[in-house]
């Protein structure tokens, strides 16, 4: 299992959401529902490890953990095809294999006629759909995504939703902090901090 949490709650002067004990189990896709501010990010947070929680302990094991931020980052001058080969080459990939696997992947996001343009030049969503291709490029064993389908029209929310299953499918953990009801309906379990700590 890669990360189990045990009656862990957390305090940022005010307590954000009551003790939650779950285990984030390979292959299920588990959502973290609740209003602004009930503290999603934090929990996905103490998910990865970066956040100590104020009670409770967090057990895990050494999976490698990847996070896609609520806000896309990247090089403006760098071109989206680089930004995604990135991991298959810090693997050890030749560029060649690494430029295939890349360009299947952003055709997998629909972002296949991107592949040459700057970062810069994308649109908020084609930026966040390309962050989670280059999450699925360094195959994690447990993936955390922060409001994947926040800049994303339906039709692309309800693609990118899949490709997520399809991750958890292939044995990965996946974690989504969301407020969008197609996201949480597509998850296989919800944590729900609405109704907790306030
Ligand atoms: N480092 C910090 N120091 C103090 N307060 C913080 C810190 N990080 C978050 N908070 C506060 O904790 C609360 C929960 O924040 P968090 O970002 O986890 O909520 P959220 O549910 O993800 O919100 P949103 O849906 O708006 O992204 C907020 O009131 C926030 O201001």
């Amino acid at each position: 299992m890669p990360v189990t949490l045990v009656e862990v709650s957390h305090s940022f002067g005010r307590p954000l959401f009551d003790p939650i004990s779950h285990t984030f189990a390979p292959g299920r896709l588990t959502g973290i529902v609740g209003p602004s501010g009930c503290g999603k990010s934090t929990l996905l947070g103490i998910v990865a490890g970066m956040i100590r929680p104020t009670t409770g302990r967090v057990e895990r094991t050494s999976a490698r953990c990847t996070w896609v931020f609520q806000n896309p980052h990247g090089v403006a001058q760098r071109r989206v095809l680089d930004h995604l080969s990135l991991p298959s080459l810090a693997r050890g990939a030749p560029r060649r294999e690494a430029d295939t696997e890349a360009r299947e992947l952003l055709t997998t996001f629909g972002l296949g006629d991107r592949a040459d343009v700057t970062f810069g030049a994308l649109s908020g969503g084609e930026a966040q759909r390309l962050m989670l291709a280059r999450a699925v490029a360094s195959r994690p064993d447990l993936l955390l995504v922060d409001e994947p389908t926040a800049q994303l029209d339906r039709a692309m929310a309800a693609h990118v939703n899949g490709v997520m299953g399809h991750l958890a499918g292939s044995g990965a953990a996946v974690v989504i902090a969301t407020h969008d009801p197609v996201t949480r309906d597509a998850c296989d379990e919800i944590i729900d901090l609405a109704s907790s700590g306030r």
